[in-house]
């Protein structure tokens, strides 16, 4: 069956329909991620884009119950130059046919990705129509100019009640704006008590769970569409250690007073070069994201830039001058992409034993302790 994505410059692509039959618009953005197809479907951030894979065969290795980022997709649609129906892998479970057409995610094959994404390279990122079905491009025109952009998708990606994933160490609160797995199984990894929140938490309520840190996940969408989330920053920060990825970054640094701004087309892959400041050296790590914290923005602010990124040198990288927190655009959870930055999080802890040892009288069991003095 025959399937069209329509660009908002006018640009038709005519290719085969696979997954869910329908009709959806989106932002389309591409990955250039070699493997990692599933990690992609299923990372939240995506939530209401349209992605394409700038790497030509997908589905080879099918999909498992194991590699998922989230409970279930969030993106609208997903452009494959080649999909491959047949997976051939030990580990695969089902196809990515099945994934998409369970999810209701339309998808198409067979177009010239390299063209597609040359387009949005030299126009910058752009809405789009996608469809199985038979309409006419003056129609599929009219349906994209007359659809609405996603806004607050953060709402609808973030966990709707607490969860947890216990452990014995430190307790983390997660603020989960549409957290991706990753983050929640590297904490666990090294021992610590995980509460994950919905991202309309209070600071009070967030109080009320004793954190040793505050761990800002990533997430879909502009990060000014969320401006109670940055007040509960603000008004965190100094409290406890925080740490934010990607959108938990931006958020972070609006909490600080420095302003966002959106990228020409976004970094989405699993080799993007950043440079560490400090020490000179530099990581490939994990992107997905199409905001960027702006550098003029900075002076002024008690933030202090750690990481640029090596390509086109923006921040990737922000730390506060005073209070411990810090923050980094990319995924050290490394899902899919290197282990590089999996440092991040023992630097998060280390930052938290430090805290602790320097304010003693904020450990939980100081703060039991004088409550039964004051009981008494
Ligand atoms: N991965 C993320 O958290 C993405 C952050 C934000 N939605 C952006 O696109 O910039």
């Amino acid at each position: 069956m025959q399937a069209k994505l329509l660009l908002e410059d006018g640009t038709l692509f005519t290719g085969r329909s696979f997954g869910a039959e329908g009709e959806t618009t989106g932002e389309v953005v591409f990955n250039t991620g070699i493997t990692g197809y599933q990690e992609v479907l299923s990372d939240p951030s995506y939530c209401g884009q349209i992605v394409t894979m700038t790497y030509p065969l997908i589905g080879n290795y099918g999909i498992n119950r194991d590699d998922f980022e989230s409970v279930r997709p969030y993106i609208n649609g997903f452009v494959v130059r080649r999909h491959e129906p047949v997976p051939s892998n030990w580990r695969a479970q089902y196809t990515i046919d099945e994934l998409l057409r369970e999810h209701g995610i339309i998808g198409i094959s067979d177009i010239d990705t390299r063209m597609l994404t040359r387009r949005i390279r030299h126009q910058g990122t752009m809405r789009g129509i996608l469809t199985s079905g038979s309409l006419s491009t003056e129609e599929l025109m009219e349906r994209l100019n007359s659809s609405v952009s996603a806004t607050n998708q953060v709402s609808h990606t973030s966990t709707s009640h607490i969860y947890t994933s216990p452990g014995p160490k430190e307790r983390i609160v997660l603020i989960d704006y549409g957290a991706k797995t990753g983050i929640v199984r590297e904490l666990s990894q090294r021992g610590c008590d995980v509460v994950v929140v919905p991202q309309d938490t209070t600071a009070e309520q967030i109080r009320r769970l004793h954190p040793d840190g505050i761990q800002l996940s990533n997430g879909p969408g502009d990060p000014k569409d969320v401006p109670a989330a940055v007040k509960v920053i603000e008004e965190l920060l100094g409290e406890y250690p925080i740490f934010g990825i990607c959108l938990g970054h931006q958020l972070f640094a609006l909490a600080c007073g420095a302003d966002t701004d959106k990228l020409k087309f976004g970094h989405r892959g699993g080799n993007h070069p950043v440079k560490d400041l400090q020490t000179g050296r530099c990581y490939i790590t994990s992107q997905n994201h199409g905001y960027t914290v702006k550098e003029s923005s900075i002076e002024g602010t008690e933030l202090e830039v750690t990481h640029i990124n090596n390509n086109d040198k923006t921040i990737e990288g922000l730390k506060h001058k005073t209070y411990p927190a810090f923050s980094v655009q990319y995924h050290p959870e490394a899902a899919p992409g290197p282990f590089d930055n999996g440092y991040l999080f023992d630097q998060f802890l280390t930052m938290i034993r430090e805290y602790k040892a320097q304010h003693p009288q904020k450990t939980r069991q100081a703060e039991m302790m004088a409550a039964v003095k004051g009981a008494n």
